[in-house]
């Protein structure tokens, strides 16, 4: 049903990396020299806003110094041409306070330094816009700022290389590693290609499961699911008190097939069950992703009797606390409705407190995808409050063991866990008792899985294995992640006020549909929308490119929706903010652009890898303003990932066709 389609530009990248090297020398001599000046004129009672200042200074004039040496200077527009008008929309756009999606923790120190970028921009614009001289020049200097779109910016390196791009681990550096605490399993992972794959039948799966794959129209298992599924199958008793079943780490790409890699086993060992008891709960970071992953469980337990729920606050909490556990009165061995649940922490916490019955005793999974996110989410303590829910307390004032019996003669105990018995009653003893443990699985996943020693310890993992899908290329440089065999990226660095200009550039010159656009915020989603739209109106009806927004302030039906009409195509472009930056599943992406660069590299990964997915083909776009080039470049050579990202030759005279209309667009929204 896929094709998987491989980019072969080796002999490119040979080139540009080359070529790469060449400039990198020249640049680093300049960078001597500029070092060298900024170290005289630095003094020491600079205030950090002061040395900023010096630093941006001597950056500035390493772009002059560079182009003096590549091509003619380049200045930017001074008057209020429609260019700058944009470019004050455009920041002010970005100054205003950054909304991002509740939780996202990461962004703080990114609207942080995007503040501070702003501001700079701004005290840069109002010098510029004071020469008169140049106001004259409006329509040469106008021409040249187009021309930074097309030229290919150098890389800047401030400082010399320190972390540079990271190198094959030796031993030594696996000992460095072990010494900041990243534990042994951690740093000997099971490497697995993505090229892998297999039958459905080559894992050990149930004809039941295998049938309903076949169903659904797979017909074999990617490599995470060949890797990970038998990991799965080893254990398959509900409760084996004696022996913990070990916890797994899994790492693969974007869009490899991470969720049926659990979705299938769960469902597999699950149907043998007699009784419902909660078993398997999957948290995940968004309503979205926990709508997404319930419909692929929904798909697959078709056929048992099985039942999933979901709880993320979609429905009233009356409605989900009876979906999960009735009206029943009060249990020691708690009561379920179902057998699987999958939810966002913050919800599974308010049921854990207030919902009676509600309990983790049964739990056998334990599944938390885009672990690295939801472990940088510390809500109420979420992780801590449900690996205690899962640990049996022994309760010594419990009374004696008296079983009651229910109407039809089964025993209470019977509906307590073999490891909680004790934390109900005392039970009598005898010397060959062995403590009772808890059989529950802790799985982790991500396509950018975190090697934070604290987070890790914090999950307090039982005989962890990790399993990484990724490449071996035999390369000497490290690549920290993997990306789909099918994606082909670009970054293009232009002027803030061309942002807007090269989305409609790419959407109408490059002719591409169907495509995720990222901006920081929630504000910035709105004006982005607003703008292309009005630019759309000035186009012939059936050359219109259909752009929606996609953000938080839309209700869960308007979300869904919308992503509906994506998946149907009618709509080509859904502008957004990270809200579905993660895990979103949309096959129809053929391509994303990152309005605003992603300050971090999992977060460009998460980005990127919509598209791509399932073995397809897909491309990736990144407008990197010039002053951000630097810090961008530097993130993706320290993830070796540098020579994947292809910078975008942009012909200048289709960007100036564009401009005209775009103009109008622009007037039209300030009358
Ligand atoms: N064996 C298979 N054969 C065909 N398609 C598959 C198979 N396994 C998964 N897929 C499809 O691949 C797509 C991506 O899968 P999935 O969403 O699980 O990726 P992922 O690894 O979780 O990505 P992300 O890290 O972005 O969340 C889905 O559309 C899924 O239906």
């Amino acid at each position: 049903m896929f094709s998987i389609a491989r980019y072969n530009g080796d002999a490119e990248e040979e080139k540009d990396t080359r070529t790469l090297e060449k400039k990198q020398e020249r640049l680093n001599k300049l960078n001597a020299k500029i070092a060298n000046k900024k170290r005289k004129e630095d003094t020491p009672n600079d205030t950090p806003v002061e040395k900023k200042r010096k630093n941006n200074e001597a950056d500035k004039e390493k772009v002059e110094e560079i182009k003096v040496v590549e091509k003619k200077p380049v200045k930017t527009p001074k008057k209020e041409t429609p260019a700058v008008k944009v470019k004050e929309a455009v920041i002010e756009e970005e100054a205003v306070v950054v909304e991002e999606e509740a939780g996202d923790e990461e962004e703080a120190g990114v609207e942080e330094e995007a503040v501070v970028e702003e501001e700079e921009a701004m005290e840069e614009d109002t010098e510029e816009v004071e020469t008169k001289e140049e106001e004259e020049k409006e329509e040469e200097v106008e021409e040249e700022a187009m021309e930074v779109v097309q030229e290919e910016v150098p890389t800047l390196e401030a400082f010399p290389d320190m972390l540079g791009p990271k190198k094959k681990q030796s031993k030594e550096d696996a000992k460095l590693l072990k010494s900041m605490g990243i534990p042994e399993w951690m740093l000997q992972p099971t490497v697995v290609s993505p090229r892998e794959s297999c039958d459905l039948d080559g894992v050990g799966l149930s004809d039941h499961i295998i049938q309903r794959c076949k169903d659904l129209g797979l017909s074999s298992l990617f490599a995470v699911q060949k890797a990970v599924i038998p990991v799965f199958l080893r254990r398959q008793a509900l409760y084996d008190t004696r022996r913990v079943p070990g916890d797994i780490c899994i790492s693969a790409p974007t869009g490899s097939g991470k969720t049926m890699a659990y979705v299938l086993p769960i469902v597999d060992i699950l149907s043998k069950r007699v009784v419902t008891r909660l078993r398997a709960v999957v948290v995940l970071p968004t309503r979205d992703l926990v709508t997404q992953v319930k419909e692929t469980f929904d798909a697959f337990v078709k056929g048992t009797n099985l039942v999933v729920a979901a709880a993320s606050g979609q429905q009233s909490f009356s409605h989900e606390q009876n979906a999960l556990v009735g009206n029943d009165q009060s249990c020691p061995g708690g009561k379920s409705k179902v057998d699987i649940l999958i939810t966002t922490p913050g919800r599974l916490m308010d049921h854990l407190t207030s919902t009676p019955n509600f309990t983790l005793q049964h739990l056998r999974f334990l599944v938390i995808d885009e672990a690295d996110r939801l472990l940088n989410q510390s809500y109420n303590d979420w992780l801590n409050q449900i690996l205690l829910a899962t640990r049996p307390e022994i309760n010594t004032s419990a009374p004696l063991l008296d079983f009651k019996y229910d109407q039809y003669g089964v025993t209470e105990a019977d509906a307590i866990a073999p490891s909680f018995l004790k934390s109900n009653y005392q039970l009598p003893t005898t010397d060959l008792d062995l403590p009772k443990a808890p059989s529950i699985q802790k799985l982790l996943f991500s396509a950018t899985l975190t090697k934070n020693p604290a987070k890790i310890a914090g999950l307090h993992l039982n005989e962890p294995e990790y399993i990484s899908v990724q490449n071996e290329d035999g390369s000497e440089i490290k690549q920290e992640y993997t990306t789909p065999e099918g994606l082909k990226e670009f970054m293009t660095i232009c002027p803030t006020d061309k942002k807007p200009l090269m989305v409609i550039y790419l959407l109408h010159q490059l002719g591409i549909k169907s495509g995720l656009c990222f901006t920081k915020s929630v504000e910035s989603t709105q004006r982005l929308q607003m703008l292309i739209e009005a630019y759309e109106q000035t186009q012939p009806e059936d050359k219109r490119i259909r752009v929606k927004e996609y953000s938080s302030d839309l209700g869960p039906i308007q979300r869904k929706k919308m992503l509906k009409q994506f998946k149907d195509g009618q709509i080509d472009l859904l502008i957004c903010s990270d809200l579905i930056g993660r895990g979103i599943d949309l096959d129809s992406v053929q391509f994303v652009i990152s309005y605003d660069v992603p300050y971090y590299m999992d977060k460009y990964i998460h980005r990127v890898g919509r598209t791509a997915r399932a073995g397809r083909e897909g491309e990736a776009y990144t407008l990197v303003e010039m002053q951000e080039a630097r810090h961008f470049k530097e993130i993706l050579r320290h993830a070796g990932h540098l020579n994947q990202v292809k910078q975008l030759k942009i012909e200048k005279e289709s960007l100036k066709k564009l401009v005209p209309d775009y103009e109008k667009a622009m007037s039209s929204l300030t009358e």
